[in-house]
């Protein structure tokens, strides 16, 4: 790679700021064994340390003077978290201290390290690729366990691979294209062109699948409740939740302003938006909270629409959002059945009735097909790069073939660009833009 600096000696503080047990120093690069060798005191040189081995002695400043007793860990390029020769000192973990070992380590050469930018060198150094550095950066950020999940299958190259059998049957057809253009005589079976694409399609189409569930996964969804006044929509929060967050009264229109309430379904954090009931309604109040509804509902990933299933069923005087994912709910389940609509989940806040099916139509609606166990894609740019590939596979099967030819190429460039073999710069540097120094 001809990146300028990249073989620079770069240092960070790797820990989180603040006081802990302990704190980490990193040091990556070609003189980092020999900055290592100057300020650490120990029975033997640092850059005489077998790989794999740590060694316990005294980090020191330009007097020779003791900064912190701790442990220095020794890596051998290529056999390193970047690929270079890298040191870690092990400090207890105070500012003071941190700070101090990493100004000696400044002063003896190395260079304050760039957000991600150890990560980077693992990336060009082809340690790893751009998908397992991104799945680097959500186990850092992790918050939820579908994160963290995620984040050791990106790792893992799970995802890498799913990408690769892509690429194997666009490149297969590419080729079988190519046969025929050189050799159109002996003709080329057309299910050799139109087989390996109908399935390379069908890949793409789960793996942005999977980007829907990752971004729930990751942001989060919301997910409002709507309907006329009395339907339900606080006892059913309620109900969701386990407790009693919103006021529930016999009488129409109690909720007025919103009111939102954490959940997690699914490994997904879901926001639940409690709404004022939508009626036509001469209180202004009521009408600045229908109007709220409204919009909300027009906001969220998933709109609940909810509807009293003991009595007479009335459209709602407000058009829904088109497109929006809705789910249909009758209420009131314990009661008689004034209508029966097949599309509807029947549920009883009172009793619990049809509860878990509205989960599992819910998750249904945020996961799709989805499993748990695979890898997702979980960033906007993986995504971004499923469906150029998606769009040129597509394309390429209702042309004629010098045409197609030409859209499996392009498909093949987007599917190198999802996992960073093939990559602007730019791209990257918003890919570890996004990480912390030290990592
Ligand atoms: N102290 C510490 N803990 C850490 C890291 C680190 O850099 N330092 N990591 C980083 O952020 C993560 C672990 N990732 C790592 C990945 C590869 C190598 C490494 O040295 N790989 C070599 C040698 C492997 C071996 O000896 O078997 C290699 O791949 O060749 C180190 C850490 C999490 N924990
Ligand atoms: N039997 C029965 N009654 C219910 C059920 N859910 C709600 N109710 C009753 O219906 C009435 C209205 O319930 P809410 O949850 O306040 O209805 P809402 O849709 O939030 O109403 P607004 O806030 O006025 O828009 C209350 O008297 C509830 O006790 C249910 O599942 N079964
Ligand atoms: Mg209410």
């Amino acid at each position: 790679m001809t990146r300028t600096g990249l073989t620079d000696t770069i240092a960070a503080i790797a820990t989180a700021p603040g006081s802990a047990g302990v704190g980490i120093v990193r040091i990556s690069g070609e003189n980092a064994h020999t900055i290592a060798d100057q300020m650490f005191r120990a029975g033997r040189k640092p850059s005489r340390t077998p790989a794999g081995r740590f060694l316990f002695g005294q980090m020191t400043d330009a007097a020779d003077d003791m900064i912190d007793e701790g442990l220095c860990l020794v890596f051998h390029a290529p056999h390193s978290y970047t690929a270079e020769d890298v040191i870690e000192f092990q400090t207890h973990g105070s500012p003071a201290v941190l700070s101090r070992v990493l100004a000696r380590a400044l002063e003896l050469g190395a260079r304050p390290a760039r957000p991600g930018e150890f990560t980077l060198r693992a990336y060009t150094s082809g340690r790893l690729d751009l998908v397992q550095a991104e799945a680097v950066l959500e186990l850092v950020n992790a918050g939820t366990e579908t994160a963290r999940r995620q984040g050791t299958l990106g790792l893992s190259g799970a995802l890498g691979e799913q990408v690769g059998h892509i690429s194997t049957l666009v490149t297969r057809t590419l080729a079988a294209i190519q046969a025929m253009l050189d050799y159109p005589e002996e003709g080329v079976p057309d299910e050799d062109r139109a087989q390996p694409l109908a399935q390379a399609e069908a890949r793409l189409r789960h793996l942005l699948d999977t980007a829907r569930a990752g971004q729930a996964a990751t942001r989060g969804a919301k997910l409002a409740l709507i309907g006329k006044p009395n339907a339900g929509k606080s006892s059913l929060l309620n109900a969701l939740l386990g407790y009693e967050r919103s006021i529930v009264t016999a009488t129409p229109g109690t909720t007025r302003d919103y009111l939102e309430a954490a959940l997690e379904l699914a490994g997904v954090p879901v926001t639940l938006v409690d709404t004022a009931g939508i009626r036509d309604t001469a209180d202004t109040i009521e009408a600045a909270g229908v109007k709220q509804a409204v919009h909300l509902a027009g906001n969220a990933d998933l709109v609940l629409v909810l509807e009293d299933g003991s009595q007479a069923r009335e459209a709602l005087p407000v058009e829904l959002p088109e497109g929006a994912s809705i789910i249909r709910v009758q209420t009131k389940a314990d009661l008689p059945a004034a209508w029966t609509d097949l599309r509807a989940i029947r549920v009883s806040a009172v009793t619990g009735d049809g509860l878990p099916e509205l989960r599992a139509a819910i998750e249904h609606t945020l996961l799709g097909d989805v499993t748990r166990g695979e890898a997702w894609l979980t960033t906007e740019r993986q995504a971004d790069a499923a469906r150029r590939a998606l769009t040129h596979v597509q394309a390429a099967q209702s042309l004629p073939d010098d045409l197609a030819g030409y859209e499996l190429e392009e498909a093949l460039r987007a599917l190198a660009e999802l996992t960073g073999r093939d990559v602007q710069e730019d791209v990257v540097d918003a890919v570890f833009s996004n990480f912390c120094v030290g990592k």
